[in-house]
């Protein structure tokens, strides 16, 4: 790299390797170049096809140039071996990827004591064991999980459930909107367009997740729900969410340039569905319930109009939490729940909370 990175100021500094350098990582690189960054030091950057490392500091602001002049191969040995050579005391390592292959390794990075903050959900919201065993690599290595940002594009709802649950609260029922992409979608599919022209909107403005059909097929909703499920201390599995999803059978296991230039097939039928609720009165919304029965439940609904639901406007999720002490009225957490600038400062906070923690 041609750049002079700055060297770290103190052992007690963070190092950091950013995998992903997409909509979220871009953002996130355009924050670490921001004060509230001081004392996080970047010494490695990757993509699907290249990655740079460098010990002594890489300039976010460089990152784009100097992958694009790389002829590295991609290795996440090399990454981590930045990490080490940096001799910072914190060392972490941020997936911003949607990777299945990257969050298998997140069990392996904490249990040899590197940090791990995430806005892939693949780790933490698919199979139960794979969470079970992230969390006992965690406690192994002595580190933390930084899982901020896979739920409610950091809207304070993660922190909160755990808070109830180390305070003896129980989650009862869960309810709401968890996915930004598709609360966008239904609160303005209105008639007036297509839905597959606004899905086009929503994934050239970063909502959508790289592959659509996890939004639309329902799995990042379940994800999601799994993900809190779970940190409320319910042992929930995949096979225990019942899924609707919104991809006709013709569409789903086509590669994802076909799917792209075939979006239009997704418009008779979901027309139809808002047709008929509009003419009922309704609207439709995508919502996630666990009920008290450890019920869990995803898919399109018609709501009446006066449905908080149907009262939300642009990205924002809605996630209602029943517990034994907030069983009269649940406790109400909304907000924008997608976007990068959102998603990728709770990436920094979760890396300036794991910062603080090391340095005290
Ligand atoms: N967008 C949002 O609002 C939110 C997103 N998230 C999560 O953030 C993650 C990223 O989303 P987003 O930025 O929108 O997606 P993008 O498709 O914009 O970016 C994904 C990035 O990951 C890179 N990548 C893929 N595989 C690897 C790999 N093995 N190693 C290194 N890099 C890799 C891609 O590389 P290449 O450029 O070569 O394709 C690309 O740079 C997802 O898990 C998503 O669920 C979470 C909350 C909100
Ligand atoms: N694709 C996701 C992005 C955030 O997790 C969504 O639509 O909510």
């Amino acid at each position: 790299m041609s750049a002079a990175p700055k060297l770290f100021a103190c052992p007690k500094d963070t190092a950091i390797v950013l995998l992903g350098t997409g909509v979220v990582g871009c953002a996130l690189l355009r924050l670490l170049a921001t004060p509230a960054a001081s004392g996080l030091y970047l010494v490695g950057a990757a993509n699907s096809r290249r990655q740079i490392a460098n010990a002594r500091g890489v300039v976010p602001t460089q990152v784009f140039a100097a992958l694009g002049a790389s002829t590295l191969p991609r290795d996440d040995a090399a990454l981590l071996a930045a990490l080490d050579a940096s001799g910072a005391s914190c060392r972490v390592v941020v997936d911003a990827t949607a990777s299945g292959e990257e969050a298998a390794q997140h069990a392996a990075w904490l249990a040899a004591g590197f940090h791990v903050v995430s806005a892939n959900k693949a780790a933490t919201g698919e199979k139960l064991s794979a969470w079970q065993d992230l969390h006992r690599a965690a406690a192994r290595g002595a580190v933390s999980y930084g899982d901020a940002a896979t739920v409610g594009a950091g809207l304070p709802v993660l922190s909160t459930l755990r808070r109830l649950h180390a305070c003896g609260d129980r989650l009862l029922a869960l309810d709401g909107v968890f996915s930004g992409s598709l609360s966008w979608l239904f609160n303005h599919f209105d008639g007036s367009r297509p839905f597959s022209a606004l899905l086009r909107d929503a994934r050239a403005f970063g909502y959508t997740e790289p592959d659509p059909r996890i939004d639309l097929g329902g799995a990042d909703v379940a994800r999601k729900l799994l993900i809190l499920a779970r940190s409320a201390g319910h042992a929930l599995d995949v096979a225990d969410v019942e899924i609707e999803s919104l991809v006709p059978p013709q569409l789903r296991d086509i590669d994802m340039a076909d799917f792209l230039n075939r979006m239009e097939e997704l418009d008779g039928e979901i027309e139809a569905r808002r047709a008929q609720a509009a003419r009922e009165g309704g609207v439709l919304r995508f919502l996630a319930r666990l009920d008290e029965r450890g019920r869990a439940h995803v898919g399109l609904t018609q709501v009446a109009p006066t449905h908080p639901a149907a009262r939300l406007a642009g990205t924002d999720n809605l996630f209602a939490l029943t517990t034994q002490r907030y069983q009269v009225q649940p406790l109400v957490i909304q907000g924008p729940g997608a976007g990068p600038e959102v998603t990728a400062q709770a990436l920094l906070g979760d890396l300036l909370t794991l910062r603080r923690n090391v340095a005290a």
